[in-house]
């Protein structure tokens, strides 16, 4: 990629991340998820621009890289299992690796979903942002696999069940910084890359008729999160979908893991706007 190009897609992310703050930061939050990746460093910088007094609120990380963004922002970091019990957040903004058109997301690149689900999972609205490139009709259309966590001792147990769900050569991720093998998450656990041959069905292609239970290797996204999770071993797959958090208080619980809007940055300093239906 040329430097031209990959300064367009840094500002991109930017202007996603300024617009989705100015859109959703609620006045007086006490309690923000701040997600993990190089998007959500613009979010933080977003917020840290907003004329508002932030010395009461608490932000909480999901990893390693978040909290040490939160921390030398000079914002306040509060672990999520530090939280008082029956906390709320505000709100939670993240990064994404791919949004399908029903707000579906891929998440995981950066090997923090596990922290990122339940962080969103707690939120009352979690918001997406994202550059435009991320944005595709269908999850698997241009990312290629499904990031999944797993038990180090079931990691091999889980591939071979992947397998059997229809993942062609789904793979234990891994580094060679700073010495090689599997990488290790914040859990100290491995994850598993898992690709599937077609994209993803979303709701609307279930309506029309289309079948999305497996067969034939065709999956709907809940259908195959749903599989994946029932696997023992598997602690989180990256895969967040079903209900928004707005979606879930009308049913009266807590949080969803699906955004409220996501948030596009576009190469010419505009940003799409993609909002769940509520
Ligand atoms: O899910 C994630 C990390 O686990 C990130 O949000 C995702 O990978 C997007 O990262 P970036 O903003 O760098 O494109």
């Amino acid at each position: 990629m040329s430097s031209n190009a990959a300064s367009a897609i840094e500002e991109a992310k930017r202007a996603a991340a300024m617009a989705a703050v100015r859109d959703n930061y609620p006045k007086d939050a006490k309690y923000v998820g701040i997600g993990s990746g190089t998007t959500i460093v613009y979010v933080v910088e977003a917020i840290k621009n907003l004329a508002a007094d932030l010395s009461r609120t608490s932000f909480i990380p999901t990893g390693y890289q978040s909290k040490q963004l939160i921390v030398s922002a000079g914002l306040t970091a509060i672990e999520f299992d530090a939280l008082p019990e029956g906390t709320v957040l505000d709100i939670s903004f993240d990064g994404a690796d791919e949004v399908d058109d029903e707000l579906n997301c891929i998440k995981g690149g950066g090997a923090c979903l596990f922290q990122e689900k339940i962080v969103a999972l707690q939120a009352k609205k979690f918001i997406c942002v994202a550059d435009s490139r991320k944005l595709q009709s269908r999850l698997l259309s241009s990312w290629k696999y499904i990031p999944i966590e797993v038990a180090p001792i079931a990691a091999y147990r889980v591939l071979r069940k992947l397998k059997e769900l229809g993942s062609v050569n789904p793979a234990i991720r891994l580094t060679t910084v700073p010495k090689q093998g599997p990488l290790k998450t914040d859990q100290d656990f491995f994850i598993i890359d898992a690709p599937f041959p077609h994209p993803l069905l979303t709701k609307k292609d279930v309506a029309a008729g289309i079948d999305g239970s497996g067969k034939d290797g065709h999956w709907e996204v809940e259908a195959l999160a749903h599989a994946i999770k029932q696997i023992a071993g598997v602690l989180e797959v990256g895969i967040f979908a079903g209900p928004t958090g707005l979606q879930a208080q009308a049913r009266g619980a807590v949080g969803g893991q699906k955004p409220i809007a996501a948030y596009f940055g576009k190469s010419d300093g505009t940003v799409l706007v993609r909002k769940a239906l509520q």
